[in-house]
């Protein structure tokens, strides 16, 4: 039979992780490292993990952050292990770089400190050259243009409270708004029918989508040629969400003005009207413990407790300890597997306390509270059956 005693749980972290997330992890329940070997848990920002060889240890992945496109969650699936995020934990710090990117390029900052820090003499000479050569950087103000917002989750809905705010008029589009982030948006924000829609509107148009299949290139050629005239593009979601060919057609034929983007590519770089920040939409103090704290303690969450929140590949589901023996097990989403995991159960002799079930797309989760402690047996005869992807117990430790 499985011991009641303390289990040391290993975190391997594959970034930077802020340090008030980190202590979390109490000295006496966890080693965590980034040199940490069979780790039961990984914590990551933006490191690339789609090439890497996970070990079979891990239980569960934590991002850090709100995209995983750095994450293999589908051969996660198949080994049925939870991808947490950070939905919206950074959300804030990324809305500010917007701004700050739309003022950027609207007042034509750039080449404007360029000129500046290009200029030499004395205060006489510098003030006479800055005179005569600011009319090449005249502006545009925000108030009455239109800015119009792809996708409106926890980023794209603070962007447009930040716009109107400032006196812009709002377009969105997010044909998959969830039902909380349209209850959160505000009703000044017109809806566009399509993209092509909101780029005939808008002045500016800013991205706030995950990369996904369906998100490459949602801004390619034919999109491009929907803008405006003089469009200013800002991409803080992802690179593969824009085509960079078709920027750069975009930028000769005027249809984009400025290209602003948090990431640089060998393709854009050093262009005059592309201005490239190095990834740092997330990258505040404030962002950085917030999604570290979020997501710490969803993994710890997950595998002291079996409680699954924010799961990107997974349902929702949190039971109260209402007995000290619990099994969590991971299965495919097919007909029968409550029924044949009870039967197991009931094989043994176990008394079912609680009992939860829950199911997104093709996974499934069962949490299963009992009265008495579990036999290897029975785990071993659970982890067996079709469908099953993981087992594990997770018995409260002995005091
Ligand atoms: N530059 C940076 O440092 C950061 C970048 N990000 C990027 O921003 C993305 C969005 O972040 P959040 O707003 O927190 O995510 P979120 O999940 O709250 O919102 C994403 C929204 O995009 C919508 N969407 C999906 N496909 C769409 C489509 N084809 N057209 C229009 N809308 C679509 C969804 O319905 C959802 O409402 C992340 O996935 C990540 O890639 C996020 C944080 C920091
Ligand atoms: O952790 C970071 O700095 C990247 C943040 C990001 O891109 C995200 O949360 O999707």
């Amino acid at each position: 039979m499985p011991e009641r005693a303390h289990k040391i749980f290993r975190i391997l972290t594959l970034n930077q992780i802020s340090p008030l997330g980190l202590k979390l992890f109490s000295s006496s329940h966890y080693k965590v490292g980034s040199d940490t070997t069979e780790p039961d848990a990984i914590l990551v920002r933006s490191h690339n993990m789609l090439d890497m060889d996970i070990p079979p240890s891990v239980k569960a992945i934590g991002r850090a952050g709100a995209g995983t496109n750095n994450v293999p969650v589908s051969a996660m699936n198949l080994r049925g292990v939870p991808v947490f995020n950070a939905p919206g934990a950074n959300a804030n710090a990324v809305k500010e770089l917007v701004l700050a990117g739309l003022l950027i390029a609207s007042r034509n900052l750039i080449p404007a400190i360029h000129f500046t820090e290009k200029l030499e003499g004395d205060n006489e000479t510098l003030n006479r050259l800055s005179e005569n050569g600011k009319k090449q950087f005249a502006g545009i103000e925000l108030p009455r243009r239109t800015l119009g917002i792809i996708g409106l989750g926890a980023i794209g809905r603070l962007v447009a409270d930040a716009a109107l705010r400032l006196g812009m008029k709002v377009m969105g589009y997010d044909p998959n708004i969830t039902v909380d982030a349209a209850w959160n948006l505000s009703s000044e924000v017109k809806r566009a029918e399509s993209i092509e829609d909101l780029l005939r509107n808008s002045e500016f148009v800013t991205l706030h989508v995950p990369l996904l299949d369906s998100t490459r290139h949602l801004v390619n050629r034919q999109v491009v040629q929907s803008m405006r005239n003089s469009t200013i593009l800002l991409n803080f979601s992802r690179d593969g969400i824009v085509d960079e060919n078709a920027v750069l057609e975009g930028i000769e034929m005027g249809k984009i003005k400025y290209y602003v983007s948090d990431f640089p590519s060998e393709k854009l770089q050093h262009h005059a009207r592309v201005i490239t920040l190095p990834h740092l939409g997330a990258s505040t103090q404030e962002a950085e413990e917030n999604c570290a704290v979020m997501v710490t303690k969803q993994v710890i969450d997950y595998l002291e407790n079996g409680g699954i929140t924010n799961a990107v590949n997974f349902p929702n589901i949190t039971m109260e300890r209402e007995s000290p023996y619990r099994l969590a097990v991971a299965n495919a989403n097919v007909p029968n597997m409550v029924g044949q995991i009870s039967t197991a159960m009931a094989k043994a002799g176990l008394n079912i306390h609680t009992m939860g079930n829950k199911s997104r797309g093709e996974m499934a989760y069962t949490l299963v509270d009992v009265d008495s402690p579990v036999p290897q047996e029975t785990i071993d005869e659970i982890a067996a059956i079709k469908g099953v992807l993981n087992v594990r117990y997770l018995p409260v430790p002995a005091k």
